[in-house]
C-alpha cells in the first residue's frame, strides 16, 4: 500500500513527492476525498495508460421531510444544551441531514438563511456555527486563548465521533466488536509500525549535532535527508520514541490528506475548465523551459499558484475549524447579526465554517465559480462593518494569499496561534506536484456533455458518476 511510501515521502527534504509519472492512488486523496463534505465523492483507479479519478455525485439538494428521529433529537438538544445563547438565531438540524447529503451543504444553507453566526441544534448537541471573518478573527486570533482546539488529527474517525449521537468507542470491547473501530485500530497499527521502523533506522544512523550546524547542513548531500533525521540528530540519544512518533504522526496526518485533497480538487476543477488548464500548461512550458524547477522558478509559476489557492478556497480541507470555549465570552455579532454580539457560556462548541467563509456571497464575487485570477484583485469592504477587505498589498512578497491579505475571509490554514505550521510547505508541494502533473498530462472530464452541464450547475444528479482522466500529453516528452 502506498501509505508507507507517502509516510516516507512526507518526511523527505526537499520535495520528492508525486511527480507526473508516479501518481499513486493515495496521492490523489482517494481515501481523504471520499469523506469530503461536498457534492462529489472521489474514487480513483489506474488503468493501462491513464489514471482515472471518479467524481461521483452524491448531492440531492431537495428539501427533506423531517422524521420522528429529527424531532426527538432536536428536543434532546434543547433539553441538554439549548436555550442559553440569548438572541442568537437558531437553525434546527435534522438528524436525516447526517445521512441524506453532505452535512456542510446544510451548514451553508443555514448560513444563508440565518446569518453568519447561528446556533445549530443538532441531536443531543448544539454548536455555534460561524461564517463571518470578524467573528473568526475573534475566536482564532484575538481571543484565541479562550478557546480550546479539538485535536487537529481529527480526520475521519474524530469527525465521525464529533457528530455521532452515541459514544460507541467508549463501550468496553468496542475496539474488537465494532467493525469501524477494528479497522481504525488496524490502520493505526500499520502507521505505528511504519513510523517505528523509520525511527529505529534514523536512530541507528544518528549523527548528533546542534541546531545551528543542522540548519547549515547541505541536505542535498545527505543520504536520507528528512525531518526525522533532523529531529533525531538534534535531540540526541535521549529522544523519546513515543514523542517522535507522535510528532511524525501529526505531520503525516495533518499534511497528507489535506495536500492530497487540494490536488484532487485542483485536477477536478481543471478538468471542467480546459481553457484554464491550457493556460496553466502554457505557463509551465514557459517556466520549465528555463531549466530544473527551483524556488526562483516557483515564483514565476504564478497561475499554478493561483489555481492551488482557488482550489483551497472552493474545497477547503478541513472545511470546519472546531473550538470549545474555555470561559464565557461575547462573540461579535457578525454581518447582519446582533450589534451587541452574542454571549456564549463556557463549554460551547463552535464550528468556524471555512467552507462558508470561502463561499460567502458577502465576501466574494461569484463565490461558487472557479476563478483563480480573483486573488490578484483588491476588494474593498462593501458594507461589512469591521472587515478590511481583500488587499494583496497587506502581505508584500507573499507567494500565496493568506488570512492577513483577506482579513480572515480566506482561511484554508486557519489563523492565529494555532495556524497550520505546514502551510508554506504544503502550498509549494502542491504547486510542484500540479506543475509536474500538468507538464506531462492533460486532465479530461469523461462523460456526456449533459453530464458536464450537470456538474457545473447547482444540482447534480449523475447516476453513474463522472470520470476525470489523466491523459499523457503527446506534445511533450
Ligand atoms: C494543503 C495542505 C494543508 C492544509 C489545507 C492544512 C490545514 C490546516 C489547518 C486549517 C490547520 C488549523 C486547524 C485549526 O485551527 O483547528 C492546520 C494545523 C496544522 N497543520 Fe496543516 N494543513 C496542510 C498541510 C500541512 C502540512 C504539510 C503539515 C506538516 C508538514 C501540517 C501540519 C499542521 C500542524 C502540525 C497543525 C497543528 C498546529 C497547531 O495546532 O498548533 N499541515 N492545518
Amino acid at each position: 500500500m502506498s501509505l508507507t511510501a507517502t509516510a516516507i515521502s512526507l518526511l523527505q527534504l526537499p520535495f520528492t513527492t508525486s511527480n507526473g509519472n508516479s501518481l499513486q492512488r493515495n496521492d490523489f486523496g482517494a481515501v481523504g476525498i471520499s469523506k469530503f463534505p461536498s457534492k462529489y465523492h472521489f474514487l480513483s483507479s489506474k488503468t493501462k495508460g491513464s489514471h482515472l479519478i471518479r467524481c461521483q455525485s452524491t448531492s440531492t439538494e431537495e428539501p427533506k421531510a423531517r422524521n420522528p428521529l429529527d424531532n426527538a433529537s432536536n428536543l434532546l438538544t434543547n433539553l441538554l444544551s439549548g436555550g442559553n445563547l440569548g438572541s442568537m438565531p437558531i437553525a434546527e438540524g435534522a438528524a436525516s441531514d447526517l445521512f441524506s447529503r453532505p452535512f456542510f451543504f446544510s451548514l451553508y444553507d443555514w448560513f444563508i438563511e440565518h446569518g453568519s453566526v447561528y446556533k445549530l441544534a443538532f441531536g443531543p448537541k448544539a454548536f455555534v456555527v460561524v461564517s463571518d471573518p470578524i467573528v473568526a478573527r475573534h475566536i482564532l486570533r484575538e481571543n484565541a486563548f479562550s478557546y480550546d482546539k479539538a485535536v487537529y488529527g481529527a480526520l475521519f474517525e474524530a469527525e465521525h465521533r464529533s457528530t455521532f449521537y452515541v459514544p460507541y468507542w467508549k463501550f468496553p470491547l468496542a475496539r474488537w466488536l465494532v467493525p469501524r473501530q477494528r479497522k481504525f485500530h488496524k490502520d493505526l497499527k500499520v502507521i505505528n509500525d511504519c513510523l517505528d521502523g523509520l525511527i529505529r533506522n534514523a536512530k541507528e544512523t544518528r549523527q548528533e549535532t546542534d541546531v545551528e550546524k543542522l540548519q547549515q547542513r547541505d541536505y542535498s548531500n545527505v543520504k536520507d535527508a528528512s525531518l526525522l533525521r533532523f529531529l533525531v540528530d538534534m535531540r540526541g540519544v535521549d529522544v523519546d520514541d513515543r514523542q517522535l512518533r507522535d510528532d511524525l504522526m501529526t505531520m503525516l496526518i495533518a499534511g497528507h490528506e489535506t495536500t492530497a485533497a487540494v490536488l484532487t480538487w485542483a485536477v477536478f476543477l481543471l478538468a471542467q475548465n480546459p481553457s484554464k488548464m491550457k493556460k496553466a500548461q502554457a505557463e509551465i512550458e514557459q517556466v520549465l523551459g528555463q531549466g530544473k524547477l527551483t524556488f526562483e522558478l516557483i515564483k514565476q509559476l504564478k497561475y499554478i499558484r493561483l489555481i492551488v489557492v482557488e482550489s483551497l478556497r472552493l474545497y477547503p480541507q478541513p472545511p470546519l475549524l472546531i473550538r470549545r470555549s474555555l470561559k464565557p465570552d461575547v462573540l461579535p455579532g457578525g454581518h447582519k447579526g446582533d450589534k451587541d454580539g452574542y454571549a456564549i457560556p463556557s463549554g460551547t462548541d463552535i464550528f468556524v465554517s471555512v467552507y462558508n467563509l470561502h463561499r460567502s456571497p458577502y465576501l466574494w464575487d461569484n463565490p461558487n465559480e472557479f476563478e483563480p485570477e480573483r486573488f490578484l484583485v483588491k476588494r474593498n469592504n462593501e458594507g461589512i462593518e469591521g472587515w478590511s477587505g481583500f488587499d494583496p498589498s497587506r502581505s508584500p512578497g507573499a507567494l500565496y494569499p493568506n488570512e492577513i491579505i483577506s482579513d480572515f475571509a480566506f482561511l484554508p490554514f486557519g489563523g492565529g496561534p494555532r495556524k497550520c505550521v505546514g502551510d508554506q510547505f504544503a502550498l509549494m508541494e502542491s504547486t510542484i506536484a500540479l506543475t509536474l502533473l500538468l507538464q506531462k498530462f492533460d486532465v479530461e472530464l469523461r462523460g456526456s456533455p449533459e453530464e458536464v452541464e450537470l456538474v457545473t450547475g447547482a444540482t447534480i444528479h449523475t447516476k453513474n458518476g463522472l470520470w476525470c482522466r489523466l491523459k499523457k500529453r503527446s506534445d511533450v516528452h
